[in-house]
């Protein structure tokens, strides 16, 4: 169990060294959570938060590991690893796409409710 630990945390390390992607990602769930913390979202609110963001992270992670998987078995051009490519490239986006329409869901009304109690 302890081992697992290790190397689970060592395989993030290697995502924010070697992914950009990811390291945008972890920019905007830093966002994320200040924008919580500062709309003092609920509770419910906050686990939607934090499970589409463990989502889109852990898919980019498994994303990340297939394509090193396709450029050790097969370097050149091949129809078969583009579709396991783009397939694994589009469940990233599924899920960052459905992240975002809950993330509208969420923080639109508190947006909407905080241009409200500045108006004139
Ligand atoms: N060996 C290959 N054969 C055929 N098409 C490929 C191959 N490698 C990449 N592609 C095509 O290029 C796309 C991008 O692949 P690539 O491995 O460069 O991923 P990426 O999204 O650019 O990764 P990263 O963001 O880590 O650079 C794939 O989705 C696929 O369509």
């Amino acid at each position: 169990m302890n081992i697992g630990f290790k190397y689970g945390f060592r395989g993030i390390r290697k995502m924010l060294s070697t992914e950009k992607n990811f390291k945008i990602h972890l920019f905007l769930f830093l966002l994320l959570v200040v924008a919580s913390l500062a709309f003092n979202i609920t509770r419910l609110e906050w686990c939607m938060v934090l499970l589409c963001s463990a989502l889109v992270f852990s898919l980019e992670m498994l994303n990340s590991a297939l394509e090193k998987i396709c450029d050790k078995i097969e370097p050149n051009q091949n129809a078969e690893i583009a579709w396991i490519k783009d397939v694994a490239a589009g469940a990233v986006l599924v899920a960052a796409i459905f992240s975002l329409v809950i993330a509208a869901l969420i923080f639109i009304p508190y947006i909407l409710e905080l241009c409200t109690t500045f108006e004139p």
